[in-house]
């Protein structure tokens, strides 16, 4: 590469500054041995007719074609199928330029990062013409790219044509004794520069191999190795030589494509003897060969790029080099420029010298002030010390108390807060309490209210009420004196009428005693008592009872009319009887007592015929003498406000003809005479007349 520095005062560059113009001619693409522009431009118009480039098209051109980046993914494409996803959303420009990259990054080529292609897309004109080759590395990678495609083509084609002769191969293996892989490519570095004429073409790439085995793979004739493979190869060499050749460090001299081209025989020779497991073994080996060498020749491609790329890119350094000595050895305005500024700087230095011994006069008094400053600080610092020391001490003996105070006041804290607490329930009782009791008290004001006007409304009515019943109260009064007067009139009607009632009375009764008289004075009823417990009904004598006081008894031991016998009474009560039959009777008779009448009644009867029992009988069934006794009570009574009756009762036994009184409890009283009374007298007469 020929850089020559050349100066052209119609240009700018970057060292405008020192008033000089310099241009460093541009790198020559053609000169890196990857084709012209111009021939690039031609094969990217052939695979890409669309482009239509201008066959004179220029770096920029070039450029503006591929920034995009579809241009380079579709070159990509073409050579392997499928690489980068086309379809997908990409953003055109950095999008599918890194996708690019990342490719040529996975396939391991040589290329160009994206500074390359977008460094100067918004760069000034003159930073443009300085970095006029820029675009190299993208051509270098395009060239690489030109190249990858045109041999791909070749292996397509080859691959095609290995297939057929493979298959010859196979058909007439023993004859053509020996085969060797269309793939076999030099790839070691030692033998590209031994052979360079076999393994690379012009450009340094690995050339392409013939169906045909090539006569530069043939080994060599003076090679010791090569020898023994041969008589190996025709078994004259015996299995103990061959391996002590395998340990020599014969095999190490040897180079990468005998290797190969030994192993391939070995391989062919153990397939064609097509020994069970050997022969697929070998057949295995054979493919695992192919893929090495493969890869093999990939990355002795890519290194062989890297190389071109080293030395494009040396080059490149070496011509900046030699434009900068250029521009040192350079011009006399740079120089005078230069010592103008020297004399400037030296102004400077002089200043700043200047400022300097002032500074360092500064200094010394700082200095000064320092020791002072020292010394003062260091009389500060021990009593800082001691006043530290102090406070300390104080401090602990604060603390201490603090610590003292606080377990107090978080005693009385704790203490509160439970007063607090307590104080809080009881002020919510409190509340509660009050609640209850407002509402309470509302009620009952409430309710006194509504008291307090009904009590007014009550009093207004009251008031009215007074005034009427005052009103009415003088009615009444005048009323009432009038009414008084009409009763003291009617009052002396009623004395005239009861002076008649008396009379009427005292005629009414003449008239009832004349009723009893009519009835007879003496009546004489009979009694017959039921039979008791433990006696015989059967012999009962009592025959007939009748309505009129008829009874008729039957006695069976008498003879004739004398069995049958009829008594007559003014009534005859049957067993059946009740006392209250037997009183109702003499009641009309028992009365007459009250208008002064005596009356007599008195029980006749053999022993155990029931005198007392109708006489007195017991409390819950009672005689007549009670029944008697109360009916005059209850009259007088009801004649109390007119009437005053006193009333004496006897009560006597008449007993073997003696008369006893029953009343009394002195013995010596019982017996008769003891009270000359005319009705007494009278019964003594009746019994002493034989009328009962
Ligand atoms: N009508 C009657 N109904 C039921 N029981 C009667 C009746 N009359 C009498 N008795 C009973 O007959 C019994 C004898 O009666 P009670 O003592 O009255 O006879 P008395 O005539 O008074 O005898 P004494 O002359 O011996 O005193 C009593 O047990 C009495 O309760």
């Amino acid at each position: 590469m020929n850089v020559q520095p050349q100066r052209n005062r119609n240009e700018m560059g970057i060292y405008a500054r020192f008033g000089s113009v310099a241009r460093p001619r541009e790198p020559k693409f053609e000169d890196n041995g990857y084709g012209s522009v111009k021939s690039l431009v031609e094969w990217l118009n052939n695979l890409f007719p669309y482009l239509d480039l201008p066959p004179e098209a220029t770096e920029e051109e070039l450029r503006d074609c591929l920034i995009d980046g579809t241009v380079l993914c579709s070159i990509l494409n073409k050579l392997r199928p499928g690489l980068i996803d086309m379809r997908t959303s990409f953003r055109p420009g950095a999008d599918y330029l890194k996708r690019f990259l990342d490719a040529m990054d996975e396939m391991g080529l040589l290329r160009f990062v994206l500074e390359d292609i977008q460094q100067h897309a918004g760069a000034t004109s003159t930073l443009i013409m300085w970095h006029k080759g820029y675009m190299l590395p993208v051509l270098q990678c395009l060239g690489t790219l030109k190249e990858h495609l045109k041999n791909s083509d070749i292996h397509s084609r080859r691959r095609g044509d290995v297939h057929e002769v493979e298959l010859s191969n196979r058909a007439d293996h023993s004859q053509r004794g020996s085969s060797f892989n269309s793939d076999n490519l030099a790839v070691n570095g030692e033998d590209k520069h031994k052979n360079p004429s076999n393994d690379t073409d012009q450009h340094g790439h690995l050339t392409s191999v013939s169906p045909e085995p090539s006569p530069s793979l043939v080994p060599d004739a003076g090679n010791k190795f090569s020898e023994v493979l041969k008589q190996g190869l025709s078994g004259e060499l015996s299995d103990d030589n061959i391996t002590k050749l395998i340990s020599s460090s014969s095999v190490d001299n040897e180079s990468t494509h005998m290797l190969f081209s030994f192993l391939n025989q070995i391989l062919d020779e153990t397939i064609d003897k097509k020994d069970g497991h050997a022969y697929h073994m070998a057949r295995m080996l054979k493919q695992v060969v192919q893929i090495i060498e493969q890869r093999v020749s990939a990355q002795a491609e890519n290194l062989k790029d890297h190389n071109n790329l080293c030395r494009v890119r040396s080059e490149k350094y070496q011509s900046r080099i030699k434009v900068l000595e250029t521009l040192a050895s350079g011009s006399t305005e740079e120089i005078e420029v230069l010592l103008s500024h020297l004399k400037q700087i030296k102004m400077e230095k002089t200043e700043i010298e200047e400022k300097e011994r002032l500074k360092s006069r500064d200094l010394a008094t700082l200095n000064e002030e320092k020791n002072s400053l020292g010394i003062e600080n260091f009389a500060l610092k021990r009593e800082l010390e001691t006043l530290k020391r102090t406070h300390e001490e104080h401090c602990l003996q604060i603390e201490t108390q603090a610590k003292e105070i606080n377990q107090a006041l978080e005693k009385k804290a704790h203490d509160l807060e439970r007063y607090l607490m307590e104080s809080k329930k009881r002020v919510k009782q409190l509340e509660s309490f009050s609640e209850s009791k407002s509402e309470g008290w509302k009620k009952k004001e409430e309710t006194f209210r509504l008291f307090l006007n009904n009590h007014q409304r009550a009093l207004q009515e009251l008031k009215i009420a007074y005034a009427s019943v005052k009103q009415e109260v003088r009615m009444t009064k005048r009323r009432y004196a009038e009414q008084f007067y009409g009763l003291g009139m009617e009052l002396e009607g009623v004395v005239h009428a009861a002076d008649n009632y008396h009379s009427v009375l005292a005629e009414n009764r003449k008239l009832y005693n004349e009723v009893q008289d009519l009835k007879g004075n003496i009546r004489v009823y009979c009694r017959v008592r039921p039979f008791l417990p433990g006696q015989c009904k059967n012999l009962t004598t009592v025959e007939y009872i009748g309505e009129n006081g008829e009874l008729l008894v039957s006695n069976p031991t008498k003879p004739g009319k004398d069995t049958h016998r009829m008594f007559k009474f003014n009534k005859v009560f049957g067993q059946a009887a009740s006392q209250e039959e037997v009183f109702l009777d003499t009641r009309p008779l028992i009365r007459t007592v009250l208008d002064g009448f005596n009356v007599c009644i008195f029980a006749y009867g053999q022993t155990g015929s029931g005198k007392t029992y109708t006489m007195s009988s017991k409390e819950e069934d009672w005689g007549v003498n009670y029944r008697a006794l109360r009916d005059l009570f209850h009259i007088a009574q009801s004649r109390k406000g007119s009437m005053t009756y006193e009333i004496g009762v006897q009560m006597v036994e008449i007993y073997n003809e003696q008369v006893r009184d029953l009343l009394t409890c002195h013995g010596s009283h019982k017996r008769y005479p003891f009270l000359l009374d005319f009705s007494f007298m009278a019964i003594f007469q009746l019994l002493h007349d034989g009328l009962f």
